[in-house]
């Protein structure tokens, strides 16, 4: 059986097949905003994205993603912690059941109702695929989404959904700006860790934003209405696909701003 965020094959089993689960670096984690030191040799994250680089979305059983065209640098991660340039690849979501949960990095103990993450790889690894297995490979901006003003540019994505509702559906998704899902203040935090899904892999850069974007009560619905399960299987609404915060194993977490 794969691995899933139900009781029998959720986050709590994933150490059985992929033991880096218990690894020294992995994500989420709760940021304590207190802990974290301001370090002014952070630089500003500079992303710039070009809409025609977007693909397409689909709902891989475990999340939905919009997958991007990474073959040119036109849609890169640059500064902020790393160094480099590091290629749009997709971004997804994770989300709860109910507003009360969803995000897995939390702050202080707080949860969002829902966790948006632009996966971005380093450029000086020939793809994707290569540079998941290196500590210095990914980067991966956080954003937490907040109940609040409907969001207009992501009710681009939401009117995908019904074309994605079951596992492995897929639909050409074209001329998307992921730029208009960021937050006006780009203030992050930033520690190192992992993919918050199996494999597990410990290479991820993690920049997590401060400021989060709204999301409304009846958009958050929307996400709840996308499937877990494939066509023709018993129906499992895609909901609580989050891990929770993992130990920080003595990590420091730094703060772009004061
Ligand atoms: N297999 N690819 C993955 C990419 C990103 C993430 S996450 N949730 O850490 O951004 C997990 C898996
Ligand atoms: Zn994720």
């Amino acid at each position: 059986m794969s691995w899933g965020y139900a009781a029998d094959n959720g986050p709590d089993k994933w150490a059985d097949n992929f033991p880096v689960a218990n690894g020294p670096r992995q994500s989420p984690i709760d940021i304590l905003p207190g802990e974290a030191s301001f370090d002014g040799a952070l630089k500003p994250l500079s992303l710039k994205y070009d809409p025609s680089n977007c693909q397409e979305i689909l709902n891989n059983g475990h999340s939905f993603q919009v997958t991007f065209v990474d073959d040119t640098d036109s849609s890169t991660l640059k500064d902020g912690p790393i160094s480099g340039v590091y290629r749009l690849k997709q971004f997804h979501f994770h989300w709860g059941a109910c507003d009360q949960r969803g995000s897995e990095h939390t702050v202080a103990g707080t949860m969002y109702p829902a966790e948006l993450h632009l996966v971005h790889w380093n450029t000086k690894y020939p793809s994707f695929g290569e540079a998941a297995s290196k500590p210095d490979g990914l980067a991966v901006v956080g954003v937490f989404l907040k109940i609040g003003a409907e969001n207009a540019n992501l009710q681009k994505v939401l009117d995908a959904f019904s074309s994605i509702k079951a596992k492995g559906k897929q639909t050409t998704f074209a001329g998307f700006d992921p730029a208009t899902l960021l937050p006006g203040c780009l203030d992050y935090w930033t520690y190192d860790g992992s993919l918050t899904t199996p494999p597990l892999l410990e290479s991820v850069t993690w920049i997590v934003c401060k400021e989060p974007i709204s999301v409304s009560a009846e958009q958050m619905a929307k996400f709840r209405g996308l499937l877990f399960s494939a066509e023709g299987e018993a129906e499992c609404c895609m909901v609580d696909n989050y891990r929770p915060p993992q130990p920080l194993k003595g990590r420091a977490v730094r703060a772009s701003f004061k």
